[in-house]
């Protein structure tokens, strides 16, 4: 059976356009400098501080900045270019699967589609559709930064996990194009997949759609299972780059593994804390979503 003219589009838009197999990641491109990576997360850490203190001083620490329905379209936006980005890495990989398996088993025999995705060959370069996707990945975190001057706005939160976990995500991302990294197509995979759904639940809680009900630790339930997967991921990755002729960019998998250990714990803790104090029948507020817990202040304040 031929595929329907809709699939034809898709996979063309999303894996064979011109524009992505003949990507390539050069330091012409938008934000392609560790000078560039430097000032921005610098410039996001203190802009939310400075925020933070600016309201601090302005309002009552009760007082919220209402936004309206901009929290919800932000969701929205995330959510579906999150989805955008995890369908197009998918078939993208598929392609790249497809186009270069002949190139990896002359130089590696028995070498696999699963080991492609855990441990690129020595010697690969950042170019081509898989990279494309990498670096809408990479451009896709600044639209996410902006959730964190809205939490700000509208819960006065500021957490330093939240200022760490962000500014990390952006380093990783950056890595992973820098010195094309192993692992990437699967880290994207998950987290891109992880993004379309939280936020796609935060977008339907805060649009109160049908069914919309904040569910306790939604957030940093999926948040265990991305890193619980991760983890898993990353052993995968050790053992093959001992036992094999090694994986690239295998430094900046190192310097990832620790930035992810580092957020491991953390998530730990935090969801540790928050089963605790559940079972104590103290609430938490965050826990359930950002537009649960907005719900139940605003109701507070009415
Ligand atoms: C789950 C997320 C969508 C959450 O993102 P957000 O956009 O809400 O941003 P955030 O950073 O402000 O996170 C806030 C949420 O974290 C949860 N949370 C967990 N631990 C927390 C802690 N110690 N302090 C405060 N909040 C904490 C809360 O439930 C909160 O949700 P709320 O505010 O709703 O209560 C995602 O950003 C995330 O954290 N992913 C895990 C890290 C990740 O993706 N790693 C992949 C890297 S792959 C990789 O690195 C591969 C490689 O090594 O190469």
């Amino acid at each position: 059976m031929s595929p329907s003219p809709a699939t034809n589009a898709l996979q063309y838009w999303l894996s064979e356009h011109p524009a992505i197999v003949n990507f390539r990641w050069t330091t012409t491109l938008w934000g392609s400098t560790w000078y560039f990576l430097v000032s921005a997360v610098a410039l996001y850490i203190l802009a939310a501080v400075l925020l933070h203190l600016l309201l601090s001083l302005l309002l009552s620490p009760r007082r919220r900045v209402p936004l309206g329905p901009i929290p919800a379209a932000h969701s929205l936006a995330v959510s579906l270019l999150s989805a955008a980005i995890f369908a197009g890495t998918l078939l993208s990989a598929a392609a790249e699967i497809r186009d270069t398996r002949w190139l990896w088993r002359r130089r590696t025999k028995n070498y696999n589609a699963l080991q492609w995705l855990l441990c690129f060959p020595i010697g690969t370069r950042a170019s081509g559709r898989v990279f494309f996707w990498s670096y809408a990945f990479y451009l896709s975190r600044f639209l996410h930064l902006l959730r964190t001057f809205l939490v700000v706005l509208r819960r006065r939160k500021l957490s330093a996990f939240t200022l760490l976990n962000q500014s990390f995500l952006l380093v990783t991302s950056f890595l992973w194009l820098e010195f094309s990294q192993s692992f990437q197509v699967l880290a994207i995979l998950l987290t891109s997949l992880l993004y379309a759904v939280v936020y796609g639940y935060r977008f339907w809680t805060a649009a109160g759609l049908p069914g919309a009900r904040p569910r306790f630790g939604f957030v940093v339930n999926c948040q265990v299972v991305l890193l619980c997967c991760n983890l898993v991921c990353h052993s995968a990755v050790l053992l093959l780059h001992l036992s094999g002729g090694g994986c690239n960019g295998i430094g900046a998998w190192g310097f990832n593994s620790v930035l992810n250990g580092v957020i491991l714990l953390l998530v730990f803790k935090f969801y540790i804390g928050m089963r605790w104090r559940r079972k104590r029948g103290s609430g938490d507020e965050g826990v359930d979503g950002e537009e649960g817990s907005h719900r139940r202040a605003a109701g507070k304040e009415e």
